[in-house]
């Protein structure tokens, strides 16, 4: 039998290989589990050895020494090679191909296609009657033109029904008018806007007959097809450096009374008849597809970035040697603390829960988009609760692990040669985009308050939320049965949410019936309703978790998932137990238990920690860390990884003659009067 880690190579580091020499199980086995399919798994490598092969495609320099134009540049540059390669490189018609080519050669800063993927394109496929798509779609699927999606405004993101840019219905030429009055009204943020797309979906206020018909999608032509200048009536820009990802162009967009035909209008499920009559969709909030679409699929996209920050983190943390725990013994791997292991393991599955999540929801995403196409519309609602609550926890969740594992490389954690910070801040986008966190748990919420009001009334609810009417424990049966059983934690994560969901419920009537107007009690209430929202999720997340292990085949993966399970489970109850302890589900024993689980856990999984991580199979390339290589030969290439920098070009900078060395004179001559 071969090693088991397959990442093992002669001329590693020998700490490194020691770890993967441990690995009870195959980390390409475990690498179908984390990308649902032995083949997906397969594809992922042999896509990244052809990209290796093509000299073109790999990165002129590390990233982080680049400016922003040369980002921006070096991203469209990389875009057009693959455009020539791109059909002998990847199946166009796999989201998850396309995806992982784009992060092996361009990595997660963005290029100029990013949003013409992501969500022109979706919201042609999903909103644009069979005529539109032959005049844009297909265009665009073969990049003839690039779009964005351009919705959010300088004054308003959150809060959709307030956008400021008009959308007015002039009835004798056919046309709508499109403007920004306003600073506030201006597009604001779209990715992709500022410089590099020439169409645009954009989001306006219909108004017919000055009647407001709420938030409805334009086909915007912004800039001309060959000269790419702005077309007349129409603003369009760069919004400046971001915390990160700034290879991408989010841009600005002032429209000044701008005449579109009325068939620019997206019309598959809404239409505006050329005589002004509004015909409304099967279900209002069919327009916001796009935005369902990346929510969807976020959770993939976040437990790409956490498992990527872990393999740098929890790679060098094996080559990293730092002090004793035994004085007679030489320094440790810094992997060896337990503070290290408890810092890292619980991320670690929590990506891979994030994964298996990812995986059930985007599963929903597709009947729901199948149901829509014949406008079928009944499970949109769970679908929005759903996605609402996972991208704000798993966003959140994420950025925490992510800044653990900064921290847990020390020094060189904080240098860009690890690459954390890039990904930290690239991945904590996601707490705003697609819907700021707070505004979606409040939409989870909405969903939640309906399900607890039917229960209260006698109802039985079903799916997601069924748990609300299923019998409940008085008593946790953790560590009171006698064998192990999931079950157990899992009924104790109902119960957590279970109480504090009737907990919000219960206050909110009581406002209500006080006779507070139900916005303003909603308000009061909100802290309580976000609770509810998270641990309804997490609860999700860990039933998910425990679903894909139970249906695992494979024994050592299966050995080797439950170990990660079992952590997650005894860290993530540790860390919302406040709520079980309050009304004595569990009592100061089983918090003893849980605790010394979790310890255990942590040393159960200490031996497999590099194969865990390996197990995503990120290659060096798409990894782009110094800290996160695969052989770990860390400290000569961070040598070399410094010699980079311009600042090294002279041993002399010109700062010297001009500012320092005047200072330093008059200090000198100061002195010696
Ligand atoms: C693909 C790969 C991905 C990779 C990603 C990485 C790259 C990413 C690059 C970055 C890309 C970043 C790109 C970007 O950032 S694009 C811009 C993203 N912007 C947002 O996400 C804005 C957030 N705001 C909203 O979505 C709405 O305003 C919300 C939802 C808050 C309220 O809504 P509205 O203002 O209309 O208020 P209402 O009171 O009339 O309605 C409330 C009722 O409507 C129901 N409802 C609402 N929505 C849905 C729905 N969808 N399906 C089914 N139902 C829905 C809801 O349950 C409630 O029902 P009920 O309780 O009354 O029964
Ligand atoms: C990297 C990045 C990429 C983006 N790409 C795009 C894009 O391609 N296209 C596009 O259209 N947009 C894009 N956006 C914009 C993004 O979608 C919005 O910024 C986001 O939806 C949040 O809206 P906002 O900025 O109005 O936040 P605000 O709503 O102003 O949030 C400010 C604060 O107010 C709170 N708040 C707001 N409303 C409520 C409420 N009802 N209840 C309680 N609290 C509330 C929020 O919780 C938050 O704490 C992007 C943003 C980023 C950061």
């Amino acid at each position: 039998m071969g090693n088991l880690n397959k990442e093992i190579r002669d001329g590693d580091h020998p700490d490194i290989t020691e770890e993967r020499l441990k690995s009870t199980f195959d980390t390409h086995k475990m690498a179908a589990q984390i990308y649902n399919s032995q083949r997906a798994a397969d594809r992922r490598n042999e896509i990244t050895s052809a990209v290796l092969k093509i000299p073109e495609l790999q990165d002129i320099k590390p990233l982080p020494f680049l400016s922003r134009e040369e980002k921006v540049e070096e991203a469209a540059r990389k875009i057009g090679i693959l455009s020539e390669h791109l059909y002998d490189l990847v199946n166009v018609n796999d989201g998850a191909e396309l995806y992982h080519l784009n992060n092996v050669v361009i990595g997660g800063e963005g290029n100029p296609l990013a949003l013409h993927g992501v969500m022109f394109i979706p919201v042609l496929q999903a909103q644009a009657t069979d005529e539109q798509k032959k005049k844009w779609l297909y265009r665009a699927m073969k990049r003839e033109i690039i779009g964005t999606y351009a919705q959010t405004e300088m004054g308003h993101g959150s809060n959709l029904r307030k956008l400021e840019t008009t959308a007015t219905y002039d009835k004798a030429t056919e046309e709508f008018v499109l403007n920004s009055p306003t600073t506030t009204s201006m597009k604001w943020w779209p990715g992709n806007l500022g410089k590099s797309t020439n169409y645009a979906v954009v989001v306006a206020t219909l108004i017919i007959n000055e009647k407001d018909y709420g938030p409805h999608s334009f086909m915007v032509q912004l800039r001309d097809e060959n000269t790419h200048k702005p077309l007349p009536n129409i603003e369009v820009g760069d919004i400046g450096p971001k915390m990160a990802y700034n290879a991408t162009d989010n841009g600005f967009l002032k429209l000044n009374h701008l005449r579109i035909p009325r068939t620019n209008m997206l019309m598959k499920h809404v239409k505006v008849e050329k005589d002004g009559t509004y015909i409304k969709p099967p279900h209002a909030k069919m327009s916001y597809s796009a935005m369902v679409h990346v929510r969807a699929h976020m959770n993939n996209t976040m437990a790409y970035f956490l498992a990527s920050s872990l393999t740098i983190a929890v790679r060098y943390s094996s080559i990293r040697r730092q002090g004793h725990i035994n004085p007679k013994e030489p320094e440790v791997k810094v992997l060896e603390y337990q503070t290290q292991q408890h810092r890292l393991f619980p991320h670690i599955a929590r990506a891979y829960a994030f994964s298996f999540a990812g995986a059930e929801t985007v599963r929903l995403y597709e009947k729901v988009k199948k149901d829509m196409e014949s406008g079928e519309t009944e499970l949109m609602a769970d679908l929005h609760a759903l996605t609402s609550g996972l991208k704000s926890v798993v966003t959140y969740l994420t950025m925490q692990g992510i800044e653990q594992a900064r921290q847990s490389c020390g020094g060189h954690g904080y240098s860009m040669a690890s690459y954390i910070s890039e990904i930290y801040g690239i991945a904590i986008g996601g707490c705003t985009y697609e819907g700021e966190n707070m505004v979606m748990l409040l939409q989870l919420a909405r969903y939640l308050m309906k399900a607890a009001k039917a229960v209260k009334e006698g109802k039985k609810v079903e799916g997601l939320v069924g748990y609300l009417s299923a019998p409940d424990n008085r008593h946790s049966l953790i560590d009171r049965t006698p064998e192990k059983s999931y079950d157990t934690y899992l009924k104790t994560f109902e119960h957590i949410a279970r109480q504090q969901i009737f907990r919000a419920f219960d206050k909110l009537e009581k406002m209500l019936t006080s006779g507070l107007p139900h916005s303003e009690a909603w308000n009061k209430c909100s802290v309580e309703l976000t609770r509810a929202s998270r641990l309804h999720t997490r609860l999700f997340i860990a039933q998910a978790f425990a679903r894909r292990v139970h249906d695992v085949v494979d024994f050592h993966i299966k050995e080797a998932l439950d170990d990660l399970l079992h952590l997650h489970l005894n860290y993530e109850l540790l860390d919302v137990a406040s709520y079980a302890l309050e009304d004595g589900h569990l009592c100061g024993e089983q918090m003893n238990f849980i605790r010394s689980e979790l310890y255990r856990s942590l040393g159960k999984i200490r031996p497999n920690a590099v194969s865990y991580v390996d197990a995503w199979e990120l290659s060096d390339m798409e990894l782009r860390s110094v800290l996160g290589r695969r052989d770990g030969h860390v400290y000569e290439n961070l040598y070399k990884w410094a010699q980079n920098s311009s600042l090294n070009r002279t041993d002399v900078l010109p700062v010297f003659e001009k500012y320092l060395k005047p200072l330093m004179m008059s200090a000198r001559k100061n002195s010696k009067l």
